[in-house]
């Protein structure tokens, strides 16, 4: 058996309907995984398939983040502020990969936040808990991006190894978008760790900053 499934034996595509939201109507795509049976998901707005690189946002699922006002971290307000940098191009897609706590599942993320309570940092806390400090794949973004015949991102991103592994895939990244979001007590210490453990660019360029409490 290959070491790697051809990407087409990842996932299937299964349909999609419109989504509006406050800053613009996307398009709701569902595709659903073989191995996991997981649903991820794509939004899509304007006309991403004529070849011209594509602003792009890979977003991993965080539940308390994303959908519970959490400020532990930045990833409510980095989602908004990528859908909102779409709507103002117009033009753009972003990927909802269900890989919740980089991948550890929720259980395990709020059993990492525990530990943190108690003095271990976002790293410390996957490996106290025998966990790699990041266990997300991004073998999926191949065959998403695919249906939608997109080769070459924008990709919004502080990330290094998101960039390197698209490369990975043969996904071409012609430019990293910047998507930083304000720091604020609770982010603070996370935010920090991420530039220094998980080689995260966090330098603040002003046109990149979306809203959220300040420090
Ligand atoms: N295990 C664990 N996962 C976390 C923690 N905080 C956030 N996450 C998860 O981390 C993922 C987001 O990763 P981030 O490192 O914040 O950002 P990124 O996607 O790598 O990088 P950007 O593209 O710059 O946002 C989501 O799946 C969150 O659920 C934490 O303390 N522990
Ligand atoms: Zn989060």
């Amino acid at each position: 058996m290959p070491a790697t499934l051809p990407s087409e034996e990842l996932l299937d595509y299964t349909t999609s309907c419109l989504l509006p939201t406050p800053w613009a109507q996307f398009t709701l795509h569902a595709f659903v995984e073989h191995s996991t049976g997981k649903e991820h998901l794509a939004m899509t707005l304007g006309d991403i398939s004529n070849g011209e690189p594509v602003l792009a946002r890979v977003h991993s699922e965080c539940l308390t983040g994303d959908v519970l006002f959490s400020q532990r971290c930045d990833c409510g307000a980095q989602l908004e502020g990528a859908l909102k940098k779409i709507a103002d191009e117009g033009r753009g897609i972003l990927l909802y990969l269900r890989q919740e706590g980089r991948g550890i599942g929720l259980v395990n993320k709020i059993r990492a936040y525990r530990l943190q309570e108690a003095g271990a940092d976002t790293v410390e806390a996957n490996l106290q808990l025998g966990f790699h400090a990041d266990a997300r794949n991004y073998e999926l973004c191949k065959p998403m991006l695919a249906q939608f015949d997109i080769k070459s991102l924008r990709l919004m991103t502080n990330n290094p190894r998101k960039i390197d592994a698209m490369e990975k895939l043969g996904v071409k990244v012609s430019e990293r978008v910047p998507l930083l979001v304000n720091r604020n007590a609770f982010n603070n210490s996370y935010l920090n760790t991420k530039e220094a453990k998980l080689g995260h660019m966090m330098q603040p360029q002003l046109d990149a900053v979306v809203e959220d409490g300040q420090l």
